[in-house]
């Protein structure tokens, strides 16, 4: 939950993490991109009110320990000492799964975030479900290891689309490989755009390097907008994460033809099957 509020309120808050969300929970929580948000900002709010903690450090912090529940998540940095927000993010800020690639990558630079980068905070999805696109499928993952950070989304989002969970399509979703995995039409597009696929399957099956990656990736969310120095360094209240040792494998069914291979100088993946 606490991975879910950070992110969120990273998609909304320009990414630059200040705790607006749960400051101006009014404005914020109307819209539809923060849709089922209201109990999670509640609670943080009064956890936050309780300890005299800024809303910023509160999400965060909620972000760090909620992912350390994941095995084979980074053990993420935490910076306290953000100040309070002073205003709601403006409207229309998140990217959403409806954007191009191109929308994407250029609202994800404006914000500070390489075509890279945007590619390794998307390996976020690898512990994520869908609940509002398609509600008749709440709570279907993005990709089949949802309880585990691991490569196996990276995959799973370049294998060839057949398929949808239920009846569908709905905005923003698109045809996924398996029918028990949920496919974002934005995670799509970004593993098969030029500018993003090598770095997009360069991760298929290297775990070791997307943890790191991630892990210097949302430090860099973590302190957009703020001097480290103006921080204090709270790391080691953060708990180490379990270990994944499960390698990434092709589904039943599924090998290196199935992959839509977008970047020509890399061969398809040699991978196990299930
Ligand atoms: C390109 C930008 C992004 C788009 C368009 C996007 C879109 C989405 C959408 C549509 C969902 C499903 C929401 C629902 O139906 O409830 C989702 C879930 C999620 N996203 Fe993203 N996302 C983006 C970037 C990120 C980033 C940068 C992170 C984290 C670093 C992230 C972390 C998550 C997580 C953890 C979930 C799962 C929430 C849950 O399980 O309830 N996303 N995303
Ligand atoms: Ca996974």
């Amino acid at each position: 939950m606490g991975t879910h509020l950070s992110i969120s309120d990273t998609r909304v808050a320009k990414l630059s993490v200040d705790g607006s969300l749960v400051a101006f929970a009014d404005v914020e929580l109307a819209s539809p991109a923060n849709k089922g948000l209201r109990g999670i900002v509640n609670s943080l709010k009064r956890v936050a009110d309780a300890h005299n903690v800024s809303y910023g450090d509160i999400v965060q912090f909620a972000g760090a320990v909620g992912l350390s529940n994941c095995p084979g998540a980074p053990r993420l940095g935490f910076f306290a000492g953000r100040p309070a927000a002073t205003a709601p993010a403006p409207p229309g800020l998140f990217p959403a799964p409806t954007d191009t690639a191109q929308a994407l990558l250029s609202r994800m630079r404006d914000a500070g975030f390489s075509a890279e980068d945007t590619v390794v905070l998307l390996g976020a999805h690898s512990i994520g479900r869908q609940h509002t696109i398609d509600p008749a499928a709440n709570g279907t993952p993005l990709d089949s290891t949802p309880g585990a950070f691991d490569s196996q989304f990276y995959l799973e989002v370049l294998l060839k689309g057949t398929v949808y969970p239920r009846k569908a399509p709905h905005t923003g979703e698109a045809l996924s490989a398996t029918k028990d995995v949920f496919r974002l039409s934005s995670d799509a597009a970004i593993a098969r755009d030029p500018n993003t696929a090598c770095a997009w399957q360069s991760y298929i099956g290297d775990d070791d390097r997307m943890r790191e990656a991630f892990r210097k990736a949302m430090m860099k969310v973590a302190t957009l907008g703020h001097k480290i120095e103006d921080l204090v360094d709270c790391s080691h209240v953060i708990p180490v994460p379990p270990p994944w040792n499960k390698t990434v494998s092709y589904p039943a069914g599924f090998g290196p033809v199935k992959v839509e291979r977008s970047c020509r100088r890399l061969p398809p993946p040699k991978l196990p099957h299930t």
